[in-house]
């Protein structure tokens, strides 16, 4: 049985440690895009060793940075095929900054399974603490897993709520590079639906789709760039329902309302007439960095 949610749930979180350098750190810049005006400080300062910044969302890369085959669908009581597999949202909170070099053990483990009927929903939760006992991020994702319901659970929590209903205070443009997901797919994710066109087309696609976690850096990066001035620090949590598929070479446009501690988003592709990417965004914004 691909999914036997007893087994699943009961099951006790696998450890691993992991480690990153500050190239990493680069590379994940880079790849979600930083750097394409090299006469701008901010984007050196992603780009390059003059400057601290590591984007909260590197939290999501971290642990499988070394990965060099598909990942794998496949815990104690949960073994799926990764071509039923779309990433459905996303959640870190951060405990502290990451630093741009670090070692950590993560705590990984399946947190709950939703039935959607046809599909499943599985959460899998992790938990990174420092090589000084003290927390550094949780993670929560959802995949979403075509085929494998009707194994009788719960339907799950809502959606997110609708965004304000009045006019945004940001709204940001996004440019996703042609080469960005074969860039993005370096740093542990190299699941062939993202760089295969035969993949992509026997999952219903009429090319590869970008990484549902390399819009949420991508994004991540706009909202810090132009909402936050630049303060990646200042970023809490954030969160985000991946609402539909981006494709390499496309531009978001992303709506932002800001509401002291909370910054709300929705994400839509430029290109595509305002097909959805993101829905339900929330960035909480620490207490001292709250904006105006
Ligand atoms: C262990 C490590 C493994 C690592 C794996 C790595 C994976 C990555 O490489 C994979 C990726 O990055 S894929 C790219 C990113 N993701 C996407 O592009 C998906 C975009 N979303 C969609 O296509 C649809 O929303 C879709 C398909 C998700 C849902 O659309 P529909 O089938 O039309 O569903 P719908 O009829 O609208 O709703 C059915 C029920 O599901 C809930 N739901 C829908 N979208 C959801 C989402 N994104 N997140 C959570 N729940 C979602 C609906 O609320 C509904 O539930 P209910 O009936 O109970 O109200």
């Amino acid at each position: 049985m691909p999914i036997d949610p007893s087994a699943a749930l009961d099951a006790p979180p696998s450890v691993t440690p992991i480690s990153w350098q500050e190239s990493d750190v680069l590379l994940y810049h880079l790849a979600l895009g930083a750097g394409a005006d090299p006469t701008d400080v901010r984007q050196l300062a992603y780009a390059t060793e003059r400057g601290e910044e590591v984007l909260p969302t590197f939290a999501v890369v971290a642990p499988t940075l070394r990965a060099t085959s598909p990942p794998a669908v496949s815990f104690p009581g949960v073994d799926v095929d990764l071509s039923t597999i779309l990433h459905a949202s996303q959640r870190v909170e951060l405990h502290r900054p990451i630093p741009r070099d670090g070692k950590a053990e993560v705590s990984t483990g399946v947190a709950a399974l939703y039935d959607k009927g046809s599909a499943a929903i599985i959460v899998v939760d992790s938990e990174a603490v420092g090589s000084d006992g003290e927390p550094l991020w949780t993670s929560s994702m959802r995949m979403y897993s075509r085929g494998e319901g009707g194994f009788g659970g719960d339907r799950g929590p809502d959606g997110p709520p609708a965004p304000p209903d009045r006019a945004p205070d940001h709204i940001l443009e996004t440019t996703i590079l042609p080469q960005q997901a074969l860039l993005y797919r370096l740093l542990g994710d190299r699941n062939p639906l993202h760089s295969d066109p035969e993949v992509a087309s026997a999952a219903g696609f009429p090319r590869p789709i970008l990484h549902g976690l390399c819009t949420y850096g991508a994004v991540c990066r706009a909202v810090v760039d132009r909402v936050l001035d630049g303060r990646s620090s200042a970023v809490r949590s954030l969160e985000a329902r991946f609402a539909g598929v981006v494709f390499p070479g496309e531009t978001l446009r992303t709506a932002v309302w800001v509401a002291s501690d909370r910054i709300l988003f929705t994400t839509q592709v430029l290109d595509r007439d305002g097909a959805p990417a993101l829905s339900g965004g929330e960035i909480v914004v620490a207490a001292h960095e709250a904006t105006a």
